[in-house]
């Protein structure tokens, strides 16, 4: 699913009025419409107190149209305008006179007036600020803010939780809406999914409002959000006859002395994705106990006993995951030199591969091209150097991918995948992942999905997916706090088997 800037809602609002032939009011009314019933769905008339919080812009103007619908359908609402500038948009005035023939008289609130008082068990529908938001609001409206967001009532917000920028990280969290759920018209936000800025909400969900379907799959973006949809047509099915030799030679490189178990669980986790064989490149001290805990992986060993000092790889290796519990053993280092200038053969780097990379760094223009380079956000700072905010970081990650040719996987709770100028989100995985050896197990199912021939971008995206959902269905079995590396590979297979399901006419998914 694209992520669209606000220009391009902008335009798309403008192209769809002009094609639909209808105008923006008629525009504002469906949206205005469709929370509208989301909300009666949910709230099936009850007696309970709404505040509508409206700004004078068109997201305001989305708040005073919901308003004339609650009135009308029996809630029982309080309307306060927040009255931060005279330019009051004309949807909002027709709006707002559509409220006044119903004779229903909004507050208006302003730099010296009083803030209406909000039981706990009130609800907030948020309309003061939309995707225009484009400076600080000032002060008293920040106070405002922090008055709904201290009232411990559901805060709604409509498009996006008011003081949120689209494009910039605001310097005081405190003018920020904390909303519990977002209707969002159309598509999902960027912001929704940024560390600092996901933050602002607890859920979100999208309205669609009907923008036209040719402009919107016809704007290219520099983000896209990625679901069950977009992974699927990027698997590669198995063929009735095929053999393992069809399906490549993983191999995974690293360990040192107390972690060879990283290796462990990437191997494992390269079998789980379908890898046709599977061996590791450990020191010597690794090889009784992965020999004897994994009959099906295959043991070469350095002739060091507790690190790595020379890369050798089978003869028909066909994909490479280098650096998980590998250390930065100057033997180590020299070996992974002497590699890259060896090897162009597909490759992620992860963990110590990418402390090497990072410490030095001429050795990033060895690297294969497009490597799939998978950091945690210290292991990025280390080869991307500091950022100033979340955009920052994308913009800076965007260009060393361009720089080197490779891939970045931004592990984190959105993992984003970036290559090519453009910025693959992730749609699911757990707070449970937050776990030792998680990153080794990402690990191993790219690098079992490129030996199969999965081009590396694809791999990236498709294993991310897979990981989050692996690790979805083992927090669904056993507690976020249980999941561990291990549940997240056992759960490799029903993942896969969950990406063919197909809703039934009951909602129930059914196998294909
Ligand atoms: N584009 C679309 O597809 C649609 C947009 N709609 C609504 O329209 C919203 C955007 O409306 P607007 O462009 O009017 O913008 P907003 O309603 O977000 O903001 C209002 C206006 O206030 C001004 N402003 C910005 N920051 C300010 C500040 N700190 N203090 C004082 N004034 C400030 C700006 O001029 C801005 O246009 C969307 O978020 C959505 O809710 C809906 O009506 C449905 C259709
Ligand atoms: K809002």
């Amino acid at each position: 699913m694209k992520i669209f800037n606000a220009q391009q809602i902008y335009a798309a609002d403008k192209f769809t009025i002009e094609k639909q032939a209808i105008t923006s009011d008629a525009l504002m009314e469906r949206a205005a419409e469709r929370i509208f019933s989301w909300v009666h769905s949910r709230l099936q008339g009850a007696k309970v107190k709404i505040h509508l919080f409206c700004g004078i812009g068109n997201n305001g103007g989305d708040g005073i149209a919901l308003a004339r619908h609650l009135v009308e359908n029996g809630y029982e609402i309080a309307v306060h305008v927040v009255n931060y500038s005279d330019k009051r948009s004309k949807d909002f005035l027709i709006n707002l006179d559509r409220l006044k023939e119903r004779k229903l008289w909004p507050e208006f609130l302003d730099s010296d007036c009083e803030f209406p008082e909000i039981g706990h068990e009130d609800i907030i529908i948020d309309a003061i600020f939309g995707i225009g938001l484009n400076r600080a609001p000032e002060d008293w409206v920040a106070k405002l803010i922090g008055h709904i967001n201290d009232s411990a009532a559901f805060i709604l917000s409509i498009d996006v939780p008011s003081g949120l920028f689209l494009d910039k990280v605001s310097d005081k969290p405190e003018q920020v809406i904390r909303a519990n759920h977002v209707l969002s018209f159309q598509a999902p936000k960027l912001v929704f999914f940024l560390p600092e800025t996901g933050v602002f909400l607890n859920q979100w969900e999208l309205l669609d409002i009907g923008l036209d379907q040719e402009y919107l799959y016809k704007t290219e973006t520099d983000f896209e959000f990625i679901g069950k949809p977009e992974v699927l047509p990027l698997y590669i099915p198995r063929l009735k006859f095929s053999h393992k030799g069809n399906y490549g030679h993983a191999v995974i490189v690293g360990g040192s002395y107390g972690k060879i178990g990283a290796v462990n669980l990437a191997a494992r986790a390269c079998l789980k994705v379908g890898s046709g064989l599977v061996t590791t490149f450990i020191p010597e001290c690794g090889y009784i106990p992965l020999q004897t805990s994994e009959p099906e992986i295959m043991v070469l060993t350095d002739e060091e006993e507790d690190f790595i000092s020379k890369i050798e790889l089978p003869s028909n290796a066909s994909a490479i995951g280098v650096g998980v519990g590998m250390g930065t053993h100057e033997q180590t280092v020299a070996a992974f030199s002497s590699f890259l200038n060896d090897t162009k053969m597909p490759m992620v780097i992860d963990a110590d591969g990418l402390n090497i990379l990072a410490e030095n760094k001429r050795l990033l223009n060895k690297m294969p091209q497009q490597a799939v380079l998978t950091p945690h956000p210290k292991e990025l700072e280390r080869l991307i150097g500091k950022w100033e905010d979340d955009f920052d970081k994308l913009k800076k990650a965007k260009a060393f991918s361009k720089k080197y040719d490779c891939i970045l996987v931004l592990k984190g709770a959105h993992t984003i995948t970036i290559y090519d100028g453009k910025g693959y989100i992730n749609s699911n995985g757990n707070p449970g992942m937050a776990t030792a050896g998680s990153g080794d197990v990402l690990t191993g199912i790219i690098t079992g999905l490129i030996a199969q021939n999965y081009p590396p971008l694809y791999a990236a995206i498709f294993g991310v997916y897979l990981h989050g959902l692996s690790g979805d269905i083992s927090s669904s079995e056993n507690g976020y706090e249980a999941v561990t590396a291990s549940t997240i590979i056992a759960n490799i297979g029903k993942a896969f088997m969950e990406l063919f399901k197909r809703a039934s006419p009951e909602g129930q998914e059914q196998p294909q």
